[in-house]
């Protein structure tokens, strides 16, 4: 059964159940996220957090269920309503998958140009701006080789925010960096939560971070949520004993 979504719902989720073979990855799974909140997806690994957003990129397929997102449908859904609703999201992954033959600024400038067919000239003033929102407008000329990883990722992110999504999906974007790279691409992170609307959806084990930009924090376990609410709550005083479980060994 499928409710309307209130008005400022901007990603819905009804009893969505993802199996893979014998394995049920999400169960029935139910929740929200309002239109410019930042919400953090925690749990123990293998609860189901990464299927969440490759399902709302279209990575995956649910078995069950109905997603929408912005008022439109992503599952069940014809291709041209899902090419349509997909517009809204932007993902930033572990791998910064950067196109390795481009520049930096082409690589945040290709995918306004050839999907949203956005001018050259329009692309590429918006690149830098948003080379400069995450610290690297000194860099648009060079390789993505000839950057660090968290230089790489930052340059994923303003490739992310290019299409002018309403969602970021950040997907443990710190896993594969090195200690010292992950509290520069957290600041930008920080920043770009503070200081823009966009909607974030964020799977983390940076409890930190998640403490930082978070309005609310959904505990999963086992392919569903066991508890929800804001950081303070979650963090301090949690209901669930699982979630006190989690916090202990991961605090
Ligand atoms: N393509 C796939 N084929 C088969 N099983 C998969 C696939 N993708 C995920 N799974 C399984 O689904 C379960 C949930 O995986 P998922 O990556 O969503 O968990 P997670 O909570 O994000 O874990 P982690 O914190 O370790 O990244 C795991 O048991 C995983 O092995």
């Amino acid at each position: 059964m499928s409710a309307d979504p209130t008005p400022n719902e901007l990603i819905r989720f009804d009893n969505v159940t993802k199996r893979f073979g014998d394995n049920t990855v999400l169960d029935n799974l139910c929740f929200s996220v309002r239109s410019g909140k930042h919400v953090t997806l925690i749990g123990p690994s293998g609860s189901g957090k990464t299927t969440i957003l490759r399902l709302l990129m279209t990575l995956v397929k649910p078995d069950e269920g109905v997603i929408r997102v912005n008022g439109g449908q992503l599952f069940p859904a014809g291709e041209k309503e899902v090419r349509e609703v997909r517009k809204n999201i932007g993902m930033v992954f572990q791998q910064f998958n950067l196109f390795p033959n481009m520049n930096v600024l082409r690589n945040v400038t290709e995918a306004p140009v050839r999907v949203l067919g956005m001018s050259k000239d329009e692309a590429a003033e918006r690149a830098k701006g948003l080379l400069d929102l995450v610290g690297l407008s000194d860099k648009q000329d060079v390789k993505p080789t000839q950057l660090s990883g968290g230089q790489q990722q930052r340059v994923a992110i303003a490739r992310a925010l290019a299409m002018r999504p309403q969602v970021l999906l950040l997907d443990e974007v710190t896993s594969a960096l090195d200690p010292e790279l992950v509290a520069g691409v957290l600041d930008v992170l920080r920043d770009i939560a503070r200081t823009t609307d966009i909607t974030m959806l964020c799977v983390t084990h940076e409890m930190n971070f998640a403490r930082d930009i978070s309005d609310d924090v959904l505990m999963f376990d086992a392919g569903r949520v066991i508890e929800s609410g804001s950081p303070e709550k979650i963090f301090n005083d949690p209901e669930h004993e699982r979630t006190r479980e989690f916090l202990g060994a991961v605090l």
